[in-house]
């Protein structure tokens, strides 16, 4: 069951560009960060209600994603680490496929396997573990 609602674009301008741009040409264009592939992730607001939207990078085996709530390394977790935490019913975009998912946190050896793949896909992933005292949270999207 996809989260539904009103969709609130993101205050910060370059993301809610980002989400329009994807959506309106299905990845073709605002689909990747210095190269790398980008999906959508859609989580309902912990506190609004309001349907969210969110770059992240893309994290796959083939059939099932991980997020990883790094925020670049800041002290604290996403927004969105709190909507999946509320309702770990999202949907994620991946090119022009959108389909529905619900996400659980990784522990442990599935940690560490999901956190290799994400490294491999986007080595920053590294320096921002460096960065903060909390443990990123790695969240896997099983399909709905
Ligand atoms: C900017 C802010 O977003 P955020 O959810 O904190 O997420 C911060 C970042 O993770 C987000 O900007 C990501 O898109 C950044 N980002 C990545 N961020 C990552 O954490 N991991 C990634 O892999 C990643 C990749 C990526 C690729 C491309 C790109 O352009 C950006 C990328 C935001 O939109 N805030 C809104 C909405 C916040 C929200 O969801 N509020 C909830 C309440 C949440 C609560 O407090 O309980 C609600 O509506 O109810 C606001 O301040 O009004």
């Amino acid at each position: 069951m996809p989260p539904t609602g009103e969709y609130e674009p993101s205050p910060y301008a370059p993301v809610a560009d980002q989400v329009e741009l994807y959506e309106r040409t299905g990845g073709a264009e605002g689909g990747t960060l210095q190269g790398k592939p980008v999906i959508i992730l859609t989580t309902r607001g912990a506190k609004s209600g309001k349907i969210r939207k969110t770059p992240l990078m893309r994290v796959t085996d083939g059939t099932r994603y991980a997020v990883v709530a790094s925020q670049g390394g800041a002290p604290t977790n996403p927004f969105w680490y709190h909507n999946i935490v509320a309702d770990p019913h999202v949907s994620l975009q991946d090119g022009a496929t959108v389909l529905d998912y619900t996400a659980r946190l990784a522990e442990g050896e599935e940690r560490r396997k999901w956190w290799a793949l994400a490294v491999a896909v986007w080595p920053d992933y590294e320096e921002y573990r460096t960065k903060t005292d909390r443990e990123i949270p790695v969240f896997i999207l099983e399909p709905s």
